[in-house]
């Protein structure tokens, strides 16, 4: 059974359609990215998940039922706007959620420690949110959405902010969380995590989805491109869309750059050299990235670029 099922789903704002026909579901242990670019319309599902807004059609099952606010206790959710309460302690926020979310005190606060353990803050259990950095606050924060052990657990934009080290780990309390079998969905820019942790991702463009699969088969949706060097014209061989002839070796070996059309296998080219006899000292098979896959299917976006960049 799915954890999360959205069928047809469609949400209009005043003069935006925000959320455009969009279906998807989620399994348990399953790590799924939802993925798009600036406003395509993530947040707003996300929402409409948590009950906090209304669809304008199409249905949701959370745990087989509709969104309520009782669904609560099985959900985990890190907002992107983050922010806790300055005033209250590490620890004594986190049993704050915990006790939202029908857990009894002890276990909260046990649950609360062990989490800030994992995530190098038992020292700063006792500090004020409000003392703390921006990053230490967003792990709290990380923290209150774990602490019941979701069965559904939604992360918007979970990494930014954080340091290397604790992006890291954050990516292991992603995969620890599948691997208890919680269904975790995130939504990121940055495709370097998606492409280490994500089983299935969504690409969404202006609420309307442009790709669902797996990373392999996101992949596979760009023609490939292979380096060989060869004597022969390469630029013959039937799939090749495009050959450019690189550094020249001696002998009348070259190097090239091989183009695909679209829907072709590297192998495809592979076997009709050896069936004919094309001597080849060098191949190497490029597959798109997910960055490139994004980039064609969503849109470049400045923003999305510059922080991939930054990320890199
Ligand atoms: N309360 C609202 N009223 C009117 N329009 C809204 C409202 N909330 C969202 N929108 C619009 O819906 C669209 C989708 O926004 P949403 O926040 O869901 O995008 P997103 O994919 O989360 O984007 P980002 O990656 O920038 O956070 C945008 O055009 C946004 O302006």
């Amino acid at each position: 059974m799915s954890v999360l099922k959205i069928s047809n789903l469609v949400k209009r704002f005043e003069g935006v359609v925000a959320v455009d026909d969009l279906s998807f579901s989620v399994s348990p242990g399953e790590i799924f990215g939802f993925l798009g670019g600036n406003g395509a319309g993530k947040t707003t599902t996300l929402r409409m998940v948590l009950d906090i807004i209304r669809p304008t059609s199409g249905t949701i099952s959370v745990l087989g039922s509709p969104p309520d606010r009782r669904n609560a206790q099985a959900i985990g959710f890190l907002p992107e706007e983050r922010g806790l309460y300055a005033g209250m302690s590490a620890i004594d926020t986190i049993v704050y959620f915990g006790r939202l979310k029908g857990m009894k005190p002890a276990d909260a606060r046990n649950r609360g420690m062990e989490l800030l353990t994992r995530f190098d803050l038992a020292d700063r259990a006792k500090s004020d949110i409000g003392d703390m950095s921006k990053g230490m606050a967003q792990k709290v924060q990380l923290a209150t959405s774990l602490v019941n052990d979701p069965e559904l657990l939604m992360l918007d934009e979970p990494f930014s902010g954080l340091d290397p080290v604790n992006q890291g780990l954050l990516e292991n309390e992603i995969l620890r969380a599948s691997h208890r079998g919680a269904a975790v969905i995130f939504s990121t820019h940055v495709m370097q995590h998606a492409e280490r942790l994500c089983d299935r991702l969504l690409l969404l463009r202006k609420g309307r989805k442009r790709f669902e699969g797996t990373l392999d088969k996101a992949r596979a949706a760009l023609p490939a491109r292979l380096v060989a060097m060869a004597k022969s014209d390469l630029s013959l061989i039937p799939g090749v869309a495009r050959a450019e002839r690189g550094e020249a070796h001696g002998d009348g070996w070259h190097d090239w750059t091989l183009h695909l059309s679209d829907g072709v296998d590297p192998a495809t080219v592979l076997e009709h050299c050896s069936a004919n006899a094309i001597a080849l000292r060098r191949w190497d098979e490029h597959r798109a990235s997910l960055h490139d896959v994004f980039v064609q299917l969503v849109g470049a976006d400045p923003d999305q670029a510059a922080m991939e960049r930054e990320a890199a």
